[in-house]
Protein backbone atom coordinates (compact mmCIF):
# COMPACT_ATOMS: atom_id res chain seq x y z
CA UNK A 1 0.00 0.00 0.00
CA UNK A 2 1.10 3.53 -0.76
CA UNK A 3 -0.65 5.98 1.57
CA UNK A 4 -2.76 8.96 0.68
CA UNK A 5 -1.08 11.90 1.21
CA UNK A 6 -2.98 14.53 3.81
CA UNK A 7 -2.20 17.48 2.25
CA UNK A 8 -1.98 20.12 5.42
CA UNK A 9 -1.40 22.95 3.19
CA UNK A 10 -4.04 22.54 1.04
CA UNK A 11 -6.38 22.17 3.82
CA UNK A 12 -5.61 25.18 5.89
CA UNK A 13 -6.17 27.44 3.05
CA UNK A 14 -9.55 26.26 2.98
CA UNK A 15 -9.78 26.70 6.52
CA UNK A 16 -8.41 30.35 6.12
CA UNK A 17 -10.89 31.30 3.15
CA UNK A 18 -13.57 30.27 5.19
CA UNK A 19 -12.20 32.00 8.21
CA UNK A 20 -11.86 35.29 5.73
CA UNK A 21 -15.88 34.65 4.39
CA UNK A 22 -16.96 34.92 7.92
CA UNK A 23 -14.83 37.71 9.00
CA UNK A 24 -16.38 39.61 5.99
CA UNK A 25 -19.91 39.05 6.93
CA UNK A 26 -19.10 40.13 10.81
CA UNK A 27 -17.95 43.11 9.24
CA UNK A 28 -20.81 43.86 6.93
CA UNK A 29 -23.69 42.57 8.88
CA UNK A 30 -22.56 43.64 12.11
CA UNK A 31 -19.54 46.47 12.17
CA UNK A 32 -17.34 44.09 13.70
CA UNK A 33 -13.72 43.50 13.30
CA UNK A 34 -12.03 40.41 14.73
CA UNK A 35 -8.95 41.18 16.59
CA UNK A 36 -5.61 38.64 17.18
CA UNK A 37 -2.96 40.32 19.40
CA UNK A 38 -0.01 38.00 19.79
CA UNK A 39 2.71 38.92 23.08
CA UNK A 40 6.19 37.72 21.72
CA UNK A 41 9.32 37.69 24.73
CA UNK A 42 12.45 37.65 23.14
CA UNK A 43 14.20 36.99 19.81
CA UNK A 44 14.06 33.23 19.62
CA UNK A 45 14.12 32.81 15.92
CA UNK A 46 11.58 30.51 15.31
CA UNK A 47 9.28 32.19 17.69
CA UNK A 48 10.15 35.44 15.28
CA UNK A 49 8.73 33.01 12.27
CA UNK A 50 5.78 31.81 13.41
CA UNK A 51 4.12 35.35 14.97
CA UNK A 52 5.48 37.24 11.35
CA UNK A 53 3.30 34.36 9.63
CA UNK A 54 0.31 34.62 12.23
CA UNK A 55 0.02 38.21 11.71
CA UNK A 56 0.56 38.03 8.24
CA UNK A 57 -1.93 35.41 8.37
CA UNK A 58 -4.40 37.91 10.37
CA UNK A 59 -4.58 40.26 7.84
CA UNK A 60 -5.08 38.53 5.07
CA UNK A 61 -7.72 37.04 6.52
CA UNK A 62 -9.53 40.51 6.83
CA UNK A 63 -8.83 40.52 10.90
CA UNK A 64 -7.21 43.11 12.85
CA UNK A 65 -3.31 42.18 14.06
CA UNK A 66 -1.58 43.53 17.13
CA UNK A 67 1.77 42.55 17.35
CA UNK A 68 3.57 43.08 21.10
CA UNK A 69 7.66 42.49 21.19
CA UNK A 70 9.34 42.28 24.18
CA UNK A 71 12.40 42.55 25.52
CA UNK A 72 14.21 39.02 25.85
CA UNK A 73 14.48 40.09 30.16
CA UNK A 74 11.30 41.41 30.24
CA UNK A 75 9.53 40.81 33.56
CA UNK A 76 6.77 38.69 34.93
CA UNK A 77 5.38 41.59 36.34
CA UNK A 78 5.39 43.51 33.07
CA UNK A 79 4.78 40.84 31.01
CA UNK A 80 1.36 40.13 33.10
CA UNK A 81 0.55 43.94 32.77
CA UNK A 82 0.47 43.79 28.83
CA UNK A 83 -1.77 40.73 29.14
CA UNK A 84 -3.95 42.85 31.60
CA UNK A 85 -4.08 45.84 29.39
CA UNK A 86 -5.07 43.25 26.40
CA UNK A 87 -7.81 41.25 28.54
CA UNK A 88 -9.13 44.80 29.17
CA UNK A 89 -9.53 46.07 25.24
CA UNK A 90 -12.51 45.48 23.56
CA UNK A 91 -10.85 45.36 20.18
CA UNK A 92 -8.89 42.18 21.14
CA UNK A 93 -11.00 39.24 20.67
CA UNK A 94 -8.11 36.32 20.98
CA UNK A 95 -4.67 37.09 22.85
CA UNK A 96 -1.97 34.31 22.52
CA UNK A 97 1.55 34.89 24.25
CA UNK A 98 4.12 32.57 21.65
CA UNK A 99 5.84 30.18 23.23
CA UNK A 100 8.40 28.89 24.85
CA UNK A 101 8.70 31.93 27.08
CA UNK A 102 12.48 32.91 28.26
CA UNK A 103 13.40 30.62 30.93
CA UNK A 104 12.99 33.15 34.18
CA UNK A 105 9.07 33.80 33.18
CA UNK A 106 6.25 31.15 34.18
CA UNK A 107 4.27 30.14 31.61
CA UNK A 108 1.41 28.41 33.91
CA UNK A 109 1.42 32.41 35.29
CA UNK A 110 1.42 33.94 32.83
CA UNK A 111 -1.19 31.64 30.55
CA UNK A 112 -3.60 31.68 33.08
CA UNK A 113 -3.44 35.59 33.06
CA UNK A 114 -5.41 35.55 30.00
CA UNK A 115 -9.15 36.25 29.73
CA UNK A 116 -10.27 32.53 29.11
CA UNK A 117 -12.55 33.47 26.87
CA UNK A 118 -9.57 35.27 24.68
CA UNK A 119 -7.52 32.03 25.05
CA UNK A 120 -7.12 31.25 21.40
CA UNK A 121 -4.49 28.90 22.10
CA UNK A 122 -6.86 27.12 24.94
CA UNK A 123 -3.99 26.42 27.24
CA UNK A 124 -5.73 28.62 29.75
CA UNK A 125 -6.36 25.47 33.24
CA UNK A 126 -10.32 27.09 32.15
CA UNK A 127 -10.52 26.00 28.86
CA UNK A 128 -8.24 22.39 29.63
CA UNK A 129 -11.37 21.76 32.12
CA UNK A 130 -14.30 22.57 30.10
CA UNK A 131 -12.16 20.41 27.06
CA UNK A 132 -12.06 17.52 29.46
CA UNK A 133 -15.63 17.80 30.90
CA UNK A 134 -16.99 17.65 26.70
CA UNK A 135 -17.88 21.24 26.97
CA UNK A 136 -17.53 24.45 25.08
CA UNK A 137 -14.28 25.68 25.43
CA UNK A 138 -11.46 27.04 22.90
CA UNK A 139 -9.87 24.21 21.52
CA UNK A 140 -5.64 23.90 21.16
CA UNK A 141 -4.99 24.66 17.64
CA UNK A 142 -2.71 21.74 16.61
CA UNK A 143 -4.92 18.94 18.22
CA UNK A 144 -7.41 20.75 16.33
CA UNK A 145 -5.82 20.88 13.09
CA UNK A 146 -5.44 17.33 13.32
CA UNK A 147 -9.21 16.32 14.52
CA UNK A 148 -10.38 18.23 11.35
CA UNK A 149 -8.09 16.70 8.62
CA UNK A 150 -9.12 13.13 10.27
CA UNK A 151 -12.44 14.12 10.28
CA UNK A 152 -11.99 15.44 6.82
CA UNK A 153 -10.43 12.37 5.70
CA UNK A 154 -12.41 9.18 7.60
CA UNK A 155 -16.19 11.39 7.82
CA UNK A 156 -16.71 9.51 11.33
CA UNK A 157 -14.06 8.48 13.82
CA UNK A 158 -16.34 6.80 16.06
CA UNK A 159 -15.07 3.30 17.19
CA UNK A 160 -11.63 3.86 15.71
CA UNK A 161 -8.83 2.75 17.79
CA UNK A 162 -6.50 5.94 18.26
CA UNK A 163 -3.23 5.99 19.75
CA UNK A 164 -1.52 9.54 20.84
CA UNK A 165 2.49 9.14 21.09
CA UNK A 166 3.34 11.70 23.21
CA UNK A 167 1.63 13.26 26.73
CA UNK A 168 2.26 17.08 26.41
CA UNK A 169 -0.42 19.64 27.75
CA UNK A 170 -0.28 21.70 24.53
CA UNK A 171 -0.73 18.84 22.05
CA UNK A 172 -0.56 15.19 23.35
CA UNK A 173 -3.65 15.26 25.93
CA UNK A 174 -6.00 17.53 24.51
CA UNK A 175 -5.23 15.58 21.48
CA UNK A 176 -6.71 12.53 23.67
CA UNK A 177 -10.05 14.30 24.62
CA UNK A 178 -10.63 15.28 20.81
CA UNK A 179 -10.59 11.94 20.31
CA UNK A 180 -12.44 10.53 22.77
CA UNK A 181 -15.07 12.90 22.06
CA UNK A 182 -15.45 11.91 18.68
CA UNK A 183 -15.75 8.76 20.21
CA UNK A 184 -11.92 6.80 19.85
CA UNK A 185 -10.87 4.09 21.52
CA UNK A 186 -8.01 6.37 23.04
CA UNK A 187 -4.38 5.17 24.35
CA UNK A 188 -1.93 7.82 25.44
CA UNK A 189 1.73 6.10 25.01
CA UNK A 190 4.89 7.81 25.94
CA UNK A 191 8.50 7.44 26.98
CA UNK A 192 7.28 4.76 29.81
CA UNK A 193 4.45 2.78 27.69
CA UNK A 194 5.40 -1.32 27.52
CA UNK A 195 6.09 -2.58 24.24
CA UNK A 196 5.15 0.49 22.09
CA UNK A 197 5.36 -0.87 18.53
CA UNK A 198 3.02 -3.68 19.70
CA UNK A 199 0.54 -0.47 21.28
CA UNK A 200 0.96 1.82 17.98
CA UNK A 201 0.75 -1.54 16.05
CA UNK A 202 -2.85 -1.69 17.23
CA UNK A 203 -3.85 1.75 16.00
CA UNK A 204 -6.36 2.75 13.17
CA UNK A 205 -5.20 6.33 13.53
CA UNK A 206 -1.51 7.20 15.15
CA UNK A 207 -1.04 10.56 16.26
CA UNK A 208 2.93 11.24 17.10
CA UNK A 209 4.23 14.34 18.84
CA UNK A 210 6.92 13.99 20.96
CA UNK A 211 9.66 15.74 19.25
CA UNK A 212 12.45 12.79 18.19
CA UNK A 213 13.19 12.84 14.73
CA UNK A 214 11.78 9.85 12.37
CA UNK A 215 11.01 7.23 16.05
CA UNK A 216 8.32 5.59 14.15
CA UNK A 217 9.08 3.01 11.92
CA UNK A 218 6.89 1.68 9.22
CA UNK A 219 6.93 -1.77 10.92
CA UNK A 220 5.12 -0.31 13.43
CA UNK A 221 1.99 1.17 11.43
CA UNK A 222 -0.76 -1.12 10.92
CA UNK A 223 -1.45 -1.97 7.19
CA UNK A 224 -4.11 0.71 6.16
CA UNK A 225 -3.59 3.02 9.53
CA UNK A 226 -4.02 6.79 9.38
CA UNK A 227 -1.02 8.32 10.44
CA UNK A 228 -0.59 12.02 11.83
CA UNK A 229 2.82 13.67 12.25
CA UNK A 230 2.72 16.67 14.45
CA UNK A 231 6.48 16.69 14.93
CA UNK A 232 8.92 19.41 13.41
CA UNK A 233 12.48 18.27 14.09
CA UNK A 234 15.42 20.08 12.16
CA UNK A 235 18.12 17.27 11.30
CA UNK A 236 21.60 17.64 9.77
CA UNK A 237 21.57 16.84 6.10
CA UNK A 238 25.21 16.40 4.93
CA UNK A 239 23.33 14.82 1.73
CA UNK A 240 22.35 18.36 0.60
CA UNK A 241 25.60 19.88 1.25
CA UNK A 242 28.15 21.14 4.30
CA UNK A 243 26.16 22.49 7.30
CA UNK A 244 22.52 21.74 5.40
CA UNK A 245 19.27 20.75 7.40
CA UNK A 246 16.15 19.22 6.72
CA UNK A 247 12.93 18.99 8.71
CA UNK A 248 11.45 15.52 9.18
CA UNK A 249 8.91 14.65 11.58
CA UNK A 250 8.35 12.14 14.76
CA UNK A 251 7.51 9.76 11.83
CA UNK A 252 10.20 7.61 9.72
CA UNK A 253 7.86 9.34 6.23
CA UNK A 254 9.11 6.70 3.46
CA UNK A 255 8.54 3.13 5.52
CA UNK A 256 5.19 4.43 7.58
CA UNK A 257 3.69 5.68 3.79
CA UNK A 258 4.73 2.56 2.57
CA UNK A 259 2.28 0.49 5.05
CA UNK A 260 -0.13 3.46 6.26
CA UNK A 261 -3.39 4.04 4.14
CA UNK A 262 -3.21 8.20 4.51
CA UNK A 263 0.05 10.49 6.44
CA UNK A 264 0.84 13.91 6.89
CA UNK A 265 4.03 15.10 5.32
CA UNK A 266 6.30 17.19 7.12
CA UNK A 267 6.38 19.77 6.40
CA UNK A 268 2.91 20.72 4.61
CA UNK A 269 0.93 18.64 7.36
CA UNK A 270 0.10 19.17 10.46
CA UNK A 271 2.33 22.66 11.23
CA UNK A 272 0.28 25.01 8.52
CA UNK A 273 -3.23 24.13 10.10
CA UNK A 274 -2.16 25.31 13.58
CA UNK A 275 -1.90 28.63 12.41
CA UNK A 276 -5.37 28.73 10.31
CA UNK A 277 -6.93 27.26 13.85
CA UNK A 278 -5.93 30.08 15.31
CA UNK A 279 -7.55 32.16 13.19
CA UNK A 280 -10.45 29.94 13.57
CA UNK A 281 -10.72 30.03 16.96
CA UNK A 282 -10.12 34.16 17.30
CA UNK A 283 -13.59 34.10 14.55
CA UNK A 284 -14.85 31.98 16.95
CA UNK A 285 -14.02 33.55 20.00
CA UNK A 286 -15.60 37.21 18.42
CA UNK A 287 -18.77 35.87 18.11
CA UNK A 288 -19.05 34.44 21.11
CA UNK A 289 -17.92 37.95 22.77
CA UNK A 290 -20.53 39.22 20.87
CA UNK A 291 -23.93 36.91 20.81
CA UNK A 292 -23.20 36.02 17.25
CA UNK A 293 -23.84 31.85 16.08
CA UNK A 294 -20.66 30.46 15.80
CA UNK A 295 -19.39 29.50 12.54
CA UNK A 296 -19.74 25.50 11.98
CA UNK A 297 -17.25 23.39 11.20
CA UNK A 298 -14.59 26.06 12.78
CA UNK A 299 -13.84 24.16 15.99
CA UNK A 300 -14.06 21.25 17.61
N1 LIG B 1 1.47 30.03 21.94
C1 LIG B 1 1.85 29.05 21.11
N2 LIG B 1 3.15 28.74 21.01
C2 LIG B 1 3.51 27.71 20.18
C3 LIG B 1 2.55 27.00 19.42
C4 LIG B 1 1.20 27.35 19.57
O1 LIG B 1 0.27 26.73 18.96
N3 LIG B 1 0.88 28.37 20.43
N4 LIG B 1 2.95 26.03 18.50
C5 LIG B 1 4.37 25.93 18.14
C6 LIG B 1 4.83 26.83 17.06
N5 LIG B 1 3.86 27.18 16.01
C7 LIG B 1 2.99 28.15 16.27
O2 LIG B 1 3.09 28.92 17.17
C8 LIG B 1 3.95 26.63 14.68
C9 LIG B 1 4.89 25.67 14.38
C10 LIG B 1 5.02 25.22 13.05
C11 LIG B 1 4.23 25.72 12.03
C12 LIG B 1 4.40 25.32 10.61
O3 LIG B 1 3.64 25.73 9.77
N6 LIG B 1 5.45 24.55 10.27
C13 LIG B 1 5.78 24.23 8.91
C14 LIG B 1 7.29 24.16 8.75
C15 LIG B 1 7.95 25.45 9.14
C16 LIG B 1 9.43 25.47 8.90
O4 LIG B 1 9.84 25.45 7.74
O5 LIG B 1 10.18 25.56 9.89
C17 LIG B 1 5.22 22.88 8.50
O6 LIG B 1 5.10 22.00 9.36
O7 LIG B 1 4.94 22.73 7.31
C18 LIG B 1 3.29 26.68 12.35
C19 LIG B 1 3.17 27.13 13.67
C20 LIG B 1 5.23 26.23 19.37
N7 LIG B 1 4.82 27.40 20.04
MG1 LIG C 1 9.71 29.02 32.11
Amino acid sequence: MTAQVIDGKAFAATVREKVAGHVARLKEEHGITPGLAVVLVGEDPASQVYVRSKGKQTVEAGMNSYEHKLEADTSEADLLAVVDQLNNDPNVHGILVQLPLPGHLNEDLIINSIAPEKDVDGFHISNVGLLGTGQKSMVPCTPLGCLMMLRDHHGSLSGMDAVVIGRSNIVGKPMAQLLLGDSCTVTIAHSRTKDLPEVVRRADIVVAAVGRPEMVPGDWIKEGATVIDVGINRIDAPEKGEGKTRLVGDVHYESAAAVAGAITPVPGGVGPMTIACLLANTVTACCRANGLAEPEGLTA
